[in-house]
């Protein structure tokens, strides 16, 4: 089959390097040239696992072919997958120009039968404003379908997900269209979903939104876990043992981040309104996390009562581990807030860089955890990677000039954080500690 991907972004570069790996012929049209230049060299424009040898395969068989030329791809494709970015304006709506700029531009190369596919998350209706800008721009309706197929891929598990994702979601009332899709998607094993397209659009939302609320609810469960000596690790433990509850998405912390809760909760609040539907519990779910993601500044306002002069490591920047994406991070927020009230910020991250360094250019990035702790007065946990289950705690005491600890995802031990020589650690519902020892200050 011949695949037009729009956009080459996280969901875009996947889903075409996905289609290529099955032997699909695919363009993937970018219209960032410096983008489209990378690709085609085989380097990867964004981290995530066993991508970069499988675009340096499907480079190689030349199943796969990066280009800013969206006409010629256009013209050259029968399926054309639209991945491109639709992200929150101030007031909660969502800006889909970047989803009807292609769809401008597809309209001028349909020559024949094509089956465009929606892939961005989009507000409910959005596949009949795309439909009638075809119409509108004279495009004959026997020569397209458009088909919602919103994408649930995490982040960090992007190939494995779309390949075998829990489902599939198609939305569309044509048989024809149906049949082209059932073809691309045939060696995936995921269990498809048939529907209309409105439903297609807001299962995408209220998933993404359930998500997001029972993070917020488990953070609220963990902030009261912390005021009255309870454990929020055995409490969600036990609650996930019910198997209607489950025990994804129960982990405590400072908040969920990245390019879609937080827009996709504040999309579906603002669709509602439209609609007349108030969406009470999204919007709390939203002002929790908004609080949540700052925890770790209310609790070093708790400890100094004033932040001014402290230096604060920052262990971790992206919004989760497996990823370098710091769009909506906790950290960032967390950064922010201890800057305006005159800290001085070490970070670091093996992932990120370039973008944090244009955000905040005043700040000093540090090239190991035992740089970035050295006389600090606290450390903060802002991302779970893996070396920081692992790291030698006593040492990162031994370096610290106050040895504070704050873990904001909930992986170090208590009994272990007290045996390695902090003076105070701090966890979200997980318990905390403050050891009277004034040798311990240093
Ligand atoms: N990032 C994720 O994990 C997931 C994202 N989504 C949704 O998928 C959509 C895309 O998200 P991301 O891939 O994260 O966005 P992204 O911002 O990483 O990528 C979008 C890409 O589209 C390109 N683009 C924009 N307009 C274009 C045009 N007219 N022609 C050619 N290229 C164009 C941009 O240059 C960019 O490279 C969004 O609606 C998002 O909500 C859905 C599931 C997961
Ligand atoms: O629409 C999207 O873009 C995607 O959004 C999320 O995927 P993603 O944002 O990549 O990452 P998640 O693993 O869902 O984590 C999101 C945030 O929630 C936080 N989180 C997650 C789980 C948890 O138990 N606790 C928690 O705080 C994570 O730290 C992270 O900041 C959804 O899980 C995907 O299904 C969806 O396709």
């Amino acid at each position: 089959m011949k695949i037009c991907v729009i956009g080459a972004g996280y969901v875009g570069l996947v889903a075409a390097l996905s289609f290529a790996k099955y032997k699909n012929d695919v363009i993937c049209v970018d219209k960032d040239v410096n983008k489209v230049n990378q690709l085609n060299k085989g380097i990867p424009t964004i981290y995530e696992e066993g991508l970069e040898p499988l675009l340096k395969k499907c480079l190689e068989k030349k199943y796969i072919l990066f280009t800013n030329n969206i006409r010629t791809a256009i013209s050259l494709s029968d399926v054309i997958m639209i991945t491109v970015g639709t992200p929150t304006n101030p007031d909660w709506s969502v800006d889909i120009s970047q989803v009807i700029d292609a769809a401008n531009e597809i309209s001028i190369s349909i020559d024949k039968y094509k089956v465009i596919i929606i892939k961005s998350t989009v507000p409910v209706g959005t596949h009949e404003t795309v439909k009638n800008i075809f119409i509108n721009r004279g495009v004959n309706e026997n020569n397209f379908d458009v088909v919602s197929n919103p994408e649930f891929l995490r982040e960090g598990r992007a190939l494995n997900d779309f390949l075998n994702g829990d489902r599939m979601v198609i939305g569309s009332n044509s048989k024809k269209a149906i049949r082209i899709i059932n073809k691309i998607y045939g060696p995936f094993k995921t269990k498809i979903i048939y529907t209309n397209p409105p439903t297609a659009e807001l299962i995408k939302y209220a998933s993404n939104a359930l998500l997001a609320t029972k993070i917020s609810f488990i953070n609220e469960m963990a902030n009261l876990c912390s005021k009255v000596d309870a454990n929020i690790e055995t409490l969600s433990y036990g609650l996930g043992l019910d198997k209607r509850i489950s025990k994804e998405f129960l982990n405590a912390g400072i908040g969920y981040g990245g390019s879609c809760f937080p827009k996709d909760t504040k999309a579906l609040v603002n669709i509602g309104e439209k609609y007349g539907c108030e969406f009470n519990i999204v919007r709390s779910t939203i002002k929790v996390n908004e609080n949540q993601r700052l925890k770790p500044v209310e609790i070093l306002l708790d400890h100094y009562n004033k932040i001014e002069g402290k230096t604060i490591a920052i262990l971790g920047l992206t919004f989760k581990p497996g990823t370098d994406d710091i769009r909506d991070a906790p950290s960032l927020y967390i950064i922010d807030e201890l800057l305006s009230m005159g800290a001085k910020i070490k970070c670091y991250d093996p992932t990120v860089s370039k973008e944090m360094e244009t955000l905040f250019p005043n700040i000093t990035y540090c090239n190991s955890i035992i740089e970035t702790v050295k006389d600090s007065h606290c450390a903060i946990i802002c991302t779970e990677l893996d070396e920081f289950y692992k790291m030698d705690l006593k040492i990162i005491a031994e370096n610290m000039k106050k040895p504070v600890l704050i873990d904001g995802r909930n992986i170090i031990r208590m009994k272990k954080a007290k045996k390695s020589g902090f003076s105070h650690y701090y966890s979200i519902g997980n318990g905390s500690f403050e050891i009277n020892d004034s040798t311990i200050h240093k």
